[in-house]
């Protein structure tokens, strides 16, 4: 047994996949006993009952640029610890038997996984490292995971090379953004990005958010003073939050358009929504993001600066803005753009035990907007003669009202 399940063991966490290297068969043997092939680039092959995977054991030598440049060398002479050399970090090279107990004493450790392991470190096995692009983002990823370990210099400048070199250039959009996702639900986020940036490869991939560093904002909305921190603290305020991906997602993009405030009105941001709606399709459409994060993100960016103000609107505006959110047809999704508001309201110096009522409030004004039983509106409007869009108009003028109606009985509560 290889991997994160070895690794996860010894930390004492729940097991996740387990993943399996086999030494001394070939393909053929693999068949014989019933294994299904499943890898298109390596001989990889699952378990006919429990499904694990099982690979052969194999070295992998670069053989051009980029993800796909790979030599792959499996053969039944291939040993255990030729195999261990070729992956990413010393604690996800470690081996244990198959019926291993657990004990730290039993697995086989070439490369110091355990050491590194008690000691908190994230260090490359091998220059065989340099093989695979996409472990850049995965170390980045674990740093976010295991969020008081700490990269190794060597394995830091390791990446810093590679991404000179330009492997960073060639990564493809769909392990990027596989990547990217994953670091973003760790524990940890910001950790992610601080280590892309400090390698170089977040100027590659993700140049919009890379840009916020060194932004400033108004300090007094803002302590933090600077945009890329604020950012990182929105982020690791949503993971605090237990918040779903696509709420994450629209955390890292809100302010993207701060990024290309023109230096002569900075700190101010004044339309920074509308240019992080522009950049936020441009990034997404690269990276092929999910329609369900690129539209959570949207709403956000285009939105936060008035839900966060929405306690002064009157009900005429406190529709239009639903309408804006398109909240009324997908409740579900405003809800996640109000998580994303209070994220950014409390991802700032000295507000992280803030209260943030606009998000209560603006879902209690969605549920009496929705509340208005718009049939009976509807055959109300008919019987009045209206036709067509007047029946719109009829529900939402009943809207408003119900609105300025709950306006001025929460009004005469708090008095
Ligand atoms: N680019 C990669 C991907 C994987 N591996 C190796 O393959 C193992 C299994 O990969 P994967 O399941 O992706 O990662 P895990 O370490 O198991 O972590 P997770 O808990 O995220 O599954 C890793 O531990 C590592 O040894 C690697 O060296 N380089
Ligand atoms: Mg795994």
């Amino acid at each position: 047994m290889v991997g994160g399940a070895v690794r996860d063991r010894l930390l004492g966490l729940p097991a996740g996949d387990r993943d399996w290297v086999v030494v001394g068969a070939t393909p053929e043997d693999m068949a014989a006993r019933g294994f299904v092939p499943v890898g298109r680039d390596f001989p990889v092959f699952l378990h006919p009952e429990t499904h694990e995977e099982y690979a052969l054991a194999r070295t992998e030598r670069k053989s051009g640029r980029g993800y796909r440049g790979f030599a792959v060398h499996a053969a039944p002479e291939v040993t255990l610890e030729e195999d261990l050399a070729r992956r990413d970090l010393t604690i996800n090279a470690i081996a244990a038997p198959a019926g291993w107990s657990g004990a730290a004493g039993e697995v086989l450790d070439p490369y110091g996984g355990v050491r590194d392991l008690r000691a908190g470190v994230l260090r490359h096995v091998t220059d065989a490292f340099r093989e695979d692009p996409v472990r850049i983002l995965r170390v980045a990823r674990f740093a976010a995971r295991f969020s008081d370990f700490r990269v190794a210099p060597e394995t830091l400048e390791l990446m810093r090379a590679m991404v000179e070199e330009g492997e960073a250039d060639h990564l493809v959009p769909e392990r990027v953004w596989q990547e990217l996702s994953r670091g973003l639900m760790e524990d940890k986020p910001s950790r992610m990005f601080e280590l892309l940036r400090a390698c170089g490869a977040l100027a590659v991939l993700l140049p919009e958010v890379d840009r916020l560093w060194g932004v400033p904002q108004r300090a007094e909305y803002h302590p933090e003073v600077d945009t890329g921190v604020h950012v990182m603290m929105v982020l690791d305020m949503a993971a605090r939050l237990d918040a779903p991906l696509a709420v994450r997602f629209a955390c890292l993009t809100h302010d993207l358009g701060k990024g290309t405030t023109p230096a002569d009105v900075l700190p101010r941001h004044i339309g920074h929504e509308q240019r992080s709606g522009r950049l936020l399709k441009g990034l997404s459409e690269r990276l092929r993001v999910p329609n369900e994060c690129r539209e959570m993100a949207d709403v956000v960016a285009r939105e936060h600066g008035n839900i966060h103000r929405s306690g002064e609107l009157g009900a005429a505006a406190l529709l239009r803005l639903l309408e804006r959110c398109d909240a009324l047809r997908k409740p579900q999704r405003f809800a996640g753009v109000l998580l994303a508001c209070e994220c950014d309201a409390r991802g700032r110096l000295g507000f992280e035990d803030s209260p943030y009522p606009q998000r209560a409030r603006l879902s209690e004004a969605l549920q009496q907007a929705l509340a208005v039983p718009t049939a009976e509106v509807a055959a109300e409007a008919a019987a009045q003669g209206a036709q067509g869009a007047q029946v719109g108009a009829w529900i939402r003028r009943a809207r408003e009202q119900a609105l300025a109606a709950w306006l001025r009985g929460a009004d005469r509560s708090t008095a």
